[in-house]
């Protein structure tokens, strides 16, 4: 897509997901029901996104696109489509590996664009994880995914809802690796990272992190784990010294409560179900996830797949609808910091 510089309403690339998957249908249906205040380009197969819109009974106005310049701010049921061909035709509920390359080019696409400043943001709907790694390539998330693309050396999981805000020091790692993962450089680096993009993407001034321990107790004295004491205690210690307001480690079960929650900016979680239960438990279907530390903006939705909703009308687009609305209100944020 060509170069599109004399923007002031933001450029919001939006890929299909899993063409099997609810991410299609939660787009259609978002994009046909709310207008948002941005320009909005979903890269996707145009076939897949008409016979979902057939499928679904939602009617919709598929544009098809070559450059942003073409793309007018979003009105209900006008769909902006940027084409990339499906290997194979998709049916919903099917989950199909040759449609697995599709998938990572969508992704693909989006981050170039962004990095290259067509997009301000990109915003992404599930993938199946599983069917992506069936085709030989490790894909382990988007986050992990964007942080190659975007060569960056930390990035933060975080997912928020009205209420409160996850971030975790490790993403997709199994259990028995975490421990290792916990290391003075990676607390250090997610936490500043989590700092900065606090102040410049969400506007908070000196934002306020509390942070859990490892284990249970956060490590009870030593007497549950040393993880606290050897590493988690001493580098938050050092940040503090270099201004950043940290409450912890503080144990995960009582950090999780409205009494510290409700004094605070951000949780940070040392791994994902620590943190993202309790989050989910408060707001699944209004929270978004979003990937830190990039040098482009990135949020998601809260759910998965949802392989036996994908083509029944039953999926709610109420996360999708978060997810655009913060990448929205985070580019705004990012131009005005800029400035
Ligand atoms: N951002 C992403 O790309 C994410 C991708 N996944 C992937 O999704 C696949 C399936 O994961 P699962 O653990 O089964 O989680 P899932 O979120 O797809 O499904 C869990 C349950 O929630 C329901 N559900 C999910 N989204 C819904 C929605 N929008 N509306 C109504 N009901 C909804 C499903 O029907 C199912 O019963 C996996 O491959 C996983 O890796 C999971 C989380 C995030
Ligand atoms: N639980 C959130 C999740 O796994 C999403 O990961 P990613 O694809 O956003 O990296």
């Amino acid at each position: 897509m060509a170069q599109d510089l004399s923007r002031e309403t933001p450029v919001i690339a939006i890929t299909s997901g899993e063409p099997a998957g609810i991410g299609p249908d939660i787009i259609l249906s978002a994009l046909k029901e709310q207008s948002f205040d941005a320009r909005l380009v979903v890269l996707a197969d145009i076939r897949l996104m008409e016979e979902r819109a057939q499928t679904l009974g939602v009617s919709a106005n598929i544009i098809e696109v070559h450059q942003t310049v073409d793309v007018r701010s979003h009105t209900k049921g006008n769909i902006y489509v940027s084409p990339i061909a499906l290997a194979e035709p998709s049916k919903a509920g099917e989950l199909n590996v040759a449609n697995a390359p599709y998938v990572l080019e969508t992704l693909t696409q989006a981050g170039r664009g962004c990095l290259e400043k067509q997009y301000d943001a990109i915003v992404t709907p599930p993938v199946h994880k599983g069917i992506l790694c069936e085709t030989g390539v490790h894909f382990s998330g988007h986050t992990e995914f964007f942080q190659a693309q975007c060569q960056s050396p930390h990035v933060v999981m975080m997912l928020a809802t009205e209420a409160m805000k996850v971030a975790l020091v490790t993403t997709h790692l199994p259990l028995k690796d975490i421990s290792e993962a916990i290391t003075e450089e990676a607390i250090r680096l997610v936490t500043k990272a989590l700092h900065l993009d606090l102040q410049e993407k969400f506007g908070i001034e000196k934002p306020r992190i509390l942070v859990c321990g490892l284990n249970p107790h956060a490590g009870e004295d030593g007497h549950l784990g040393r993880e606290e004491i050897e590493t988690i205690t001493p580098t938050l210690d050092a940040l503090r010294q270099e201004g950043l307001d940290l409450i912890g480690p503080l144990p995960a079960d009582t950090l999780f409560t409205p009494k510290y929650l409700n004094n605070a900016d951000c949780a940070l979680a040392m791994y994902h179900d620590q943190g993202l239960p309790v989050l989910k438990y408060s707001g699944f279907g209004n929270a978004v996830n979003i990937t830190l530390g990039l040098p482009i903006i990135r949020t998601s939705v809260d759910h998965g797949t949802a392989i036996d909703l994908a083509g029944t009308g039953k999926a709610n687009n109420g996360s999708l609808k978060v997810a655009i609305h913060h990448a929205i209100n985070m580019a705004n944020n990012t131009k005005k910091f800029s400035k």
